[in-house]
């Protein structure tokens, strides 16, 4: 149990805490969304509530370095452990610099299944260097490191990303990359791209929002059924004459083919490494490659491989089995020791962020605590630029009800709006997208101050706050040939609000601004205003009271 805190014996009603994913502070008006949108309560939030900035990218929450922009996965691991963890763009790049990673069990097992079986390594992956859910460079490692063991045969199937990356530069990874193969390739090592298509088209759906999107990536990486062109440039550059206007994330799959022959279909006897580290979008295609029984699509055939991933992506499912690096220990998380203090706790949010306010709130654990409620609005199957409004109606018909029933002490909700639709590219829609979680905002906060409760209002990284790439000379937006703007779809480096709405208390309760507040401070913070004392283990909080 965690201990009674003495300065605050807790506010009467509930405490509860708004994930606004994607909602960066930019000091820029420029292409900034945030800044755009039409937002009268989070206006009003600002102007009349204590409110402080959070770092949520780099350093501040696991990632390597600061140039490294924050996630959905380390930015609510972080939230929800009261911790900062290396994550596993930190732990893989260690591993790698070590060499831990080869004197691995797993590494052996997938060297030694390709030896004795075919001969061939699959590597599947996201195929950029954004570090969000992989690194390009983690995968040429393996690849050298294939050879000097005596490989004989690899594949690379390669998912666009221009999600983490700028939208449109795939041909700036994969002609490098295929000049690394040409200097690799030799009489006894045979190196190939073998398939690719966009991550947001082919194999990385997560949360079971879309398994068809898993079906279309099993066809293309182990069937080898698919539109076929002679490499993975002639394809992107057919695609994209065929679809113009469609950016890397979306663009359909493609196999690659000689003489009509698929040159890497996964067959019997292969080794497969997903060498993804983040879990989240690797969950399903896992399940695909290692489940006898398994419902979700006709696999057609279920090669018997040697598979690995890069780290276990779910603690609790043992997901994968074999995998070539330990991820994070994700230990003494806020909701294990708010269940442990007989808190009861509300988690909801819709399906494409459902699992970051249960499974990445909880340390990558799927299970739940005791006193753990769980609601999930069931996500729409658009591209978001659609439906900028996503589900933010219904999340907040949902909190409202979870509030008014009286059953729950500390509630969190995610809206994913700022983020799905910052990562259309769509300047407009995100607008849209801000404005719609500002409405929901409205009818929620009005029902927390009945409850006689409060709100923290936050985010987990930046999206919305830039929509338009820099120009890395000039620093000024960069342009289009035709003079447009260059659509940014990733994630930003900027800090994130932490707004305390607080109608409850008379005016006692306050933030302060620590110089590196970061994510991590927050449990503390809402464990304090639950009237709780924080777990050791957990950064300061940030609440002072009067
Ligand atoms: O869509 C995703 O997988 C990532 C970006 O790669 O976004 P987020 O971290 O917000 O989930
Ligand atoms: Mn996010
Ligand atoms: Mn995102």
């Amino acid at each position: 149990m965690l201990k009674k805190f003495a300065a605050f014996a807790g506010v009467k009603g509930p405490v509860l805490t708004i994930v606004m994913d994607g909602y960066g502070l930019s000091n820029s008006e420029v292409g900034n969304a945030i800044a755009a949108a039409r937002k009268p309560t989070l206006d009003r939030l600002f102007a009349d509530y204590p409110h402080i900035q959070l770092r949520a990218h780099g350093t501040a929450v696991g990632m390597p370095s600061d140039d490294d922009m924050g996630n959905s996965e380390v930015g609510h691991n972080a939230i929800g452990s009261g911790q900062v963890y290396s994550q596993g763009a930190a732990l893989v790049a260690n591993a790698i610099a070590s060499g831990a990673i080869w004197q691995g069990e797993a590494w052996k097992q997938i060297i030694a299944g390709a030896k004795a079986g075919s001969g061939c390594i699959h590597f599947i992956g996201l195929f950029s260097d954004g570090n969000v859910h992989s690194h390009i460079d983690h995968l040429k490692a393996m690849i050298v490191r294939a050879k000097q063991e005596g490989i004989k045969a690899v594949r690379v199937h390669v998912l666009l990303d221009g999600r983490d990356v700028p939208e449109t530069s795939a041909l700036d990874y994969i002609e490098p990359f295929e000049a690394f193969l040409s200097e690799l390739r030799s009489g006894d090592f045979d190196v190939q791209i073998a398939s690719g298509g966009g991550r947001m088209k082919i194999t990385m759906d997560r949360y079971d929002a879309n398994w068809r999107m898993v079906e279309e990536g099993w066809k293309t990486h182990v069937l080898g059924e698919g539109t076929q062109y002679a490499s993975a440039a002639e394809a992107v550059k057919a695609l994209r004459a065929e679809f113009p206007g469609v950016i890397d994330q979306d663009l359909p799959a493609f196999v690659i083919a000689r003489d009509g022959k698929p040159v890497g279909p996964i067959v019997d006897g292969d080794a497969v490494v997903f060498y993804n580290f983040r879990g989240d979008r690797a969950i399903e295609i896992t399940r695909a490659f290692e489940e006898t029984d398994f419902d979700k699509f006709d696999r057609k055939r279920m090669p018997k491989v040697t598979y690995a991933g890069m780290l276990q992506y779910d603690g609790d499912l043992q997901l994968p089995k074999r995998f070539l690096v330990d991820p994070p220990a994700i230990q003494d998380t806020m909701g294990e020791w708010f269940s442990k203090s007989g808190i009861t706790q509300f988690a909801c949010s819709e399906t494409q962020k459902f699992g970051h306010v249960t499974y990445f709130w909880n340390g990558n654990r799927s299970g739940k605590f005791a006193g753990e409620t769980y609601l999930e609005v069931p996500s729409d199957r658009v591209p978001f630029e659609q439906r900028p409004w996503m589900k933010s109606a219904e999340i907040a018909d949902a909190l409202i009800d979870a509030l008014r029933s009286g059953k729950y002490q500390a509630l969190r909700c995610n809206f994913a709006n700022g983020d799905m639709v910052g990562h259309t590219g769509n300047f407009r829609a995100a607008t849209m997208a801000v404005e719609a979680v500002d409405l929901a905002l409205s009818r929620i906060l009005p029902v927390v101050d009945a409850m006689g409760g409060v709100a923290l209002v936050t985010a987990d990284h930046g999206n919305a706050d830039e929509m338009y790439e820099t120009d890395k000379k000039t620093k000024e937006p960069a342009r289009n040939k035709d003079g447009s703007f260059k659509a940014k779809t990733a994630h930003t480096l900027n800090p994130v609000p932490f707004i305390l709405y607080d109608n409850v208390t008379g005016g006692r309760l306050g933030l302060r601004q620590l110089p590196n507040a970061g994510l991590s401070n927050i449990a503390a913070t809402i464990a304090n205003l639950l009237g709780l004392e924080k777990h050791a283990k957990w950064d300061e909080s940030l609440l002072t009271v009067k």
